[in-house]
């Protein structure tokens, strides 16, 4: 589809628009420093454009200037929403949102979202998804909190909502821990956000 200049949020009415919209939602996993990799990914699947939803743990895991695309975190709800008539940021990300990615989605938002809780930009976000669009997360985390019995549940209850699990793999973790735990490769992600993009009849 022809390359549109991304409309500013705040400016999007609902409705139809150009360009298959994928928000990645990143948290605070260590996996998070793959966030450059996948975000430059995804601008190379035709006709996708993106924007980031960072949750303020996520920031210490890359630096902005490597992101290409708009990084909208807590602060810019604030900033947006000063009186009633402004637009709400979270809503406003909702409905210009086709896709949700969740990469990596640590053990602390996973059990927020699998419980309602919305306490930041990212969860509101989540919390307010329209089930009719596709939303797929990528666990991460120490391979002792994956063994959890929780993360199990936890993962179960997002399945149940309509989500799509990307599985985390086992390599040696950054803390030297062996074993599952760690985010999918990046191939794997965006090969499965293709796929899902395909069946929506969103990509080609
Ligand atoms: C960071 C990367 C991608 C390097 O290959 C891999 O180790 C990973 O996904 N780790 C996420 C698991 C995690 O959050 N560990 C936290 C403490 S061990």
């Amino acid at each position: 589809s022809a390359q549109c200049s991304p409309a500013p949020i705040g400016t999007e009415l609902t409705g139809s628009h150009c360009g298959i919209h994928v928000l990645v939602g990143v948290t605070g996993s260590v996996a998070a420093l793959k966030l450059p990799l996948l975000v430059s990914g995804l601008l190379q699947i035709p006709g996708v454009q993106v924007y980031v939803v960072s949750t303020e743990k996520a920031k210490h895991f890359f630096s902005m200037k490597d992101i290409a695309v708009p990084l909208y975190s807590d602060q810019d709800e604030w900033k947006m929403w000063t009186k009633c008539s402004d637009p709400v940021l979270h809503i406003e990300l909702r409905r210009w949102a086709d896709l949700m990615l969740l990469a990596p989605l640590d053990a602390n938002t996973l059990g927020k979202i699998s419980s309602g809780i919305c306490d930041n930009l990212l969860t509101c976000v989540v919390r307010a998804w329209d089930l009719q669009k596709p939303l797929l997360f990528c666990p991460a985390m120490n391979t002792a909190m994956w063994n959890h019995p929780i993360t199990e549940q936890q993962i179960l209850h997002l399945c149940n909502f309509g989500y799509t699990e990307i599985p985390c793999i086992a390599k040696k973790l950054v803390c030297g821990d062996e074993g599952l735990g760690a985010m999918a490769e990046v191939s794997t992600i965006l090969e499965k956000v293709k796929e899902v993009l395909k069946e929506s009849n969103l990509l080609v």
